[in-house]
């Protein structure tokens, strides 16, 4: 039987607690969006493919707890991540200024290579923003990095900023796919890096 899809890519979302990485992934996935806060336990993730540049692009989106105390267990999940995903909300200022340590987090735990990408969400409430665009855009340029503000709330931006790292990934094509292919995504050794440009990835 045909597969589904030409690559699987597996995309994690990382930020402070309440920033709204929940919602992102829902919002994306099931295009939906909840008032209520239910704040994430562990780590959870939901299933999205999309076309880009001519492929079916499988985006396995790993949504873990921006509270302290899960650390342990997410940061275990970095390793598999081909891209991974930074969010903070426009609204608070802490959850911008965090960044750079979810970034040294992102350092001391993800592979080499792992494209990146920021968010500042919640822009729908701009009554109530704290975060100026010019900052982020600073320091998204600083990590080299790509940036959007987006709203899980409105949908602005959503579908735009995960298609643009899959697009990433994919122009990057490292091309890492799982060797079971049975959507399990263990914390450490089950990619492979197969790096040709482009390919339909076999491995999958
Ligand atoms: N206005 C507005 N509210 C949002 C948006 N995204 C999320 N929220 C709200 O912010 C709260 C937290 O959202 P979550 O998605 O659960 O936050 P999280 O980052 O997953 O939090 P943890 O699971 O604790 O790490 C919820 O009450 C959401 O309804 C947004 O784009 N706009």
């Amino acid at each position: 039987m045909a597969k589904a899809y030409d690559h699987l890519f597996k995309l994690l979302l990382i930020g402070d607690s309440g920033v709204g990485k929940t919602c992102l992934i829902i919002r994306f996935a099931e295009d939906n969006f909840n008032n209520t806060y239910i704040s994430t336990i562990g780590i959870d993730f939901k299933i999205r493919t999309v076309d880009i540049e001519g492929k079916k692009i499988k985006l396995q989106v790993w949504d873990t707890a921006g509270q302290e105390r899960f650390k342990t267990i997410t940061t275990a999940y970095y390793r598999g991540a081909m891209g991974i995903i930074l969010v903070y909300d426009i609204t608070d200022e802490k959850s911008f200024e965090n960044i750079q340590n979810w970034m040294k987090s992102i350092k001391e735990n993800a592979s080499a290579g792992v494209e990146r990408l920021l968010l500042g969400n919640k822009c729908d409430m701009e009554a109530k923003r704290k975060v100026q665009k010019e900052q982020a855009d600073k320091l998204a340029r600083e990590h080299g990095i790509r940036f959007f503000e987006t709203s899980a709330k409105s949908s602005m931006n959503v579908d735009e900023a995960f298609s643009s790292l899959a697009r990433d990934i994919l122009l990057k094509c490292n091309c890492v796919c799982t060797l079971g292919g049975n959507g399990n995504m263990a914390p450490s050794t089950d990619l492979k890096t197969c790096d040709k440009k482009n390919t339909k990835c076999s491995l999958g």
